[in-house]
């Protein structure tokens, strides 16, 4: 816990009690150092609304002035960063003292520690207390006094006893009335004093940065920090064209209002006409605080704010009394924090990416660092014009942010800790791989590209890497370290030798031979896999081309549609845009393709080295599924997603990846995404794995005798898992996101064959998406 304790054993010391002129030098000057470093940390963040370190640095060394504290108590003072409402006041408002102090929060950082806070309050007051829970805001304090109904102050928590004057600004907030308005059950106090939290909702806050960029302006970094500043404005009229919101969470003083609960307490603000949150929840157990806390970590971007933890209070006035407050925060409320998304680190250096269509990315590379549970080391920075906009310097501290799953994104520079050295990035202006001079595809592109699209090694590497992908020809053993390998040993000039490697071919490559300098068992898996690959549907030779914007599903319309390669090449741009499920992008991509001399001889050098270029109508297969839409979502038992979509297509139906009211058939694995709540609302068939099966063996007519058709009561036995049952709240507004198709659906328990992903190792470098030729480059 961050701070210490009071209740230190203080007889027991007495008598070899440590006095600060006993506790060692070393430890009395590092205590000194950090005590000082976290004021001028806290100056920064709450007067001058601009720190220099993340929130979890911040923490982190407020932690280790509190270890220190705990092992030497001599060192502990009333000044003590521990020991204080962290913050203090600007003299560009008026001061004024609160009613009643405003606290801050003791912090837990596992369930360890908040365990120990329970373990505790039961001691003290039993076990008949209730928890409750609400999401920790991550926006600023604000404290407003109403009297008889009336708006008459508004201050912030500035060092907890007095605040800053910012009645005027907070005026303009449209969630804050002016008047409350009374009920029976919640007649208007005669005071009161009413705690909440000051933000920006994320939406709101995105399309305000938006604004400012258009405008031509620099983007804020970071919604608190902005929140904080659109709020202390010495100009009201800023703070109005702000969309600043407010939630409630707590009360000072009150005259004529005794609430027996913190949420009967609640339910009165929301009587008056004050925001509060949809989100709160009172629970009775350590096990379900757990799951809650547990819950909103997957979940904390759902929020419509940022949220940087969870706020368990306990819930009866009456216990809160007797468990009191220390110096800094209460005793009877506690702060679980998840680990923090955003960190600061040093810019070491910009490098450049060269991606498989030739697109040149600079990317920033690191200090490593902590942040939301992984280490950073990289991070992408898009395009030259993207650094430029963001202000980064090598050199620089940056901050950067990483949110759940998505990519590290580098926000921007902290210009109060920019070293005399900084300098600028410069793009290079040749192929940092190959030599060729960069040159802008059209003009006005983004992106700058290597033009040596054949030989260039980078870009011949990641075309390697993606054919032998999964989407395409699915060729274990070829992985990153492998393509570079034959490419680095001059066995295959460009894709198109591929297929034609043969024994004496690999055993020039180091990578393939043993110590004794034989073939390796490798070598001999990597021969075999190629053999198979020869094999492959048509679909997925057209994704193993690399051709812009023909990723799986723009493959399957193309190979439905024409049957074979040379049919494809024939056809005009018209006839490629006018069959379903092509359309123009994707038809004059393909095209553009086939104008190229190297592009039709890698298809010819692989027709000779025996890859299947036809569909074969296999008449074997009836053709029951022609002209149904079919929508596979979670994972099946028997069927990996791939063989699932191939047996639809050999049935003449269409694998699709989204539910409309043209699908025919839901077909539903293991957790599925949101697909299959589309598939009720819109009562589409939902067929399970056995219904699957029905349908393939015995036709659509079968198969709707064993779908399951609209409400909810009808749902397969592995219908998707929902939120635990103590937060139905939260789950009525978020539905599990669709996830790509072959990634897993969020909460579920894994990928459709995690055993694909896992095995081929790629470098990390953080370049062009996989996506690509799906993509918009
Ligand atoms: N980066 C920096 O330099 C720097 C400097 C100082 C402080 N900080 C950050 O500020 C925070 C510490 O400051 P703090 O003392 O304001 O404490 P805190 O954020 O740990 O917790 C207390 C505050 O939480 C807020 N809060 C949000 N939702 C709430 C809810 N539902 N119920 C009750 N309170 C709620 C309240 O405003 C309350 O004052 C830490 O996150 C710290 O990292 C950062
Ligand atoms: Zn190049």
């Amino acid at each position: 816990m961050t701070s210490v304790d009071q209740d230190l054993p203080k007889d027991s010391l007495a008598e070899d009690a440590e006095g600060v002129e006993d506790v060692p030098a070393d430890v009395r000057e590092r205590h000194a150092e950090l005590a000082e470093e976290l004021l001028g940390h806290q100056f920064r963040y709450y007067v001058l609304d601009s720190p220099t370190i993340s929130d979890g640095e911040f923490d982190a060394l407020l932690r280790e002035l509190a270890a220190l504290e705990e092992r030497h108590p001599s060192l502990v003072t009333p000044e003590s960063p521990t020991q204080r409402v962290g913050g203090t006041f600007s003299t560009e408002f008026a001061a004024v003292d609160h009613l009643e102090r405003m606290l801050s929060l003791d912090n837990s950082f596992d369930m360890d520690e908040l365990g120990a806070w329970v373990d505790r309050v039961t001691k003290e007051v039993g076990d008949s207390a209730h928890y409750l829970c609400e999401l920790k805001i991550d926006g600023l304090a604000i404290n407003l006094l109403y009297e008889n109904g009336r708006l008459t102050r508004a201050l912030t928590r500035g060092d907890g006893r007095t605040g800053e004057d910012v009645t005027l600004n907070v005026r303009t907030m449209r969630d804050v009335p002016e008047r409350l308005t009374g009920t029976d059950e919640f007649p208007v106090p005669q005071l009161v004093e009413v705690r909440g939290e000051v933000f920006f909702r994320v939406e709101d806050f995105t399309e305000l940065n938006a604004r400012l960029v258009e405008a031509g302006k620099a983007p804020f970094a970071n919604p608190r920090n902005t929140a904080a500043g659109s709020l202390r404005q010495k100009d009201p009229k800023v703070t109005a064209s702000r969309p600043l919101r407010m939630i409630c969470h707590g009360l000072g003083k009150r005259v004529g209002f005794e609430p027996t609960s913190q949420s009967e307490a609640y339910r009165a603000l929301a009587a008056w006409g004050l925001p509060v949150s949809e989100h709160t929840k009172v629970l009775d157990s350590a096990d379900q605080l757990a799951e809650h806390i547990r819950y909103w970590g997957e979940h904390r971007h759902d929020a419509l704010h940022e949220i940087d933890g969870i706020v368990v209070k306990v819930d009866e006035v009456s216990l809160q009394r007797r468990l009191g407050t220390t110096s800094r925060a209460p005793r009877w409320a506690i702060a679980f924090k998840y680990p923090p998304e955003e960190a600061t680190t040093t810019l070491l250096n910009i490098e450049v990416n060269v991606g498989r269509t030739g697109r040149v990315t600079p990317f920033a590379v690191m200090e490593p660092v902590k942040v939301a549970g992984s280490t950073v080391a990289m991070a992408t920075l898009h395009n030259a014009s993207e650094v430029k906009r963001k202000g980064v310097l090598i050199g620089d501290r940056v901050v950067i942010r990483k949110a759940g799953d998505v990519i590290p994104e580098v926000l921007g520079p902290v210009i109060d800790a920019r070293p005399d050295d900084a300098r600028e990035f410069v793009m290079p202006t040749e192929c940092p791989v190959c030599g060729t001079t960069l040159r802008y595809e059209k003009e006005g592109d983004a992106d700058i590209r290597c033009p040596n699209a054949r030989s260039c090694p980078a870009q011949l590497r990641e075309r390697l890497f993606h054919l032998a992908g999964r989407g395409a020809f699915d060729i274990e053993v070829l992985g990153y370290e492998a393509a570079a390998a034959l490419l680095a040993a001059g066995v295959v000039a460009d894709e198109g030798d591929v297929f034609s490697l043969d024994e004496e071919a690999l055993s020039q490559v180091e990578l393939f031979r043993t110590k004794a300098g034989e073939l390796s068992a490798n070598a001999r898996k990597l021969l075999a896999n190629l053999d198979t690959a020869k094999d492959r549907p048509l679909w997925k030779v057209l994704v193993g081309l690399s051709i812009r914007h023909v990723g799986p599903t723009a493959a399957q319309a193309l190979a439905r549609e024409f049957g074979s390669i040379d049919a494809i090449a024939a056809a005009s741009e018209q006839e490629l845009a006018d069959a379903e499920g092509v359309g123009p992008t994707i038809a004059a991509s393909v095209r553009e393709w086939f104008e190229v001399d190297w592009h039709r001889e890698v298809v010819e050098k692989w027709r000779a080295a025996g890859v299947r270029m036809v569909d074969d109508r296999d008449e074997s297969t009836p053709r029951t599924l022609e002209g149904l839409s079919i929508v596979v979502t979670g994972s099946l038992d028997t069927y990996s997603r791939d063989e699932a979509k191939e047996a639809i297509i050999a049935r003449g139906g269409k694998a699709s990846g989204s539910v409309s009211k043209k699908t025919a058939f839901v077909v539903v694995g293991d957790a599925p995404g949101s697909k299959y709540d589309k598939a009720v609302q819109l009562k589409v068939p939902v067929l399970d794995e056995e219904g699957f099966t029905v349908l393939l063996t015995d036709g659509p007519d079968a198969a709707r005798e064993v779908a399951t058709i609209g409400a909810d009561d009808d749902a397969p036995a592995d219908a998707p898992e929902q939120a635990p049952a103590d937060t139905p709240d939260c789950t009525a507004e978020t539905p599990a996101a669709d996830a790509d198709p072959d990634a897993a659906a969020p909460g579920s328990a894994e990928p459709a064959k995690p055993r694909a992903r896992a095995r081929r190792a790629r470098k990390p470098t953080p370049g062009e998406p996989e996506g690509d030729a799906d993509g918009s480059s």
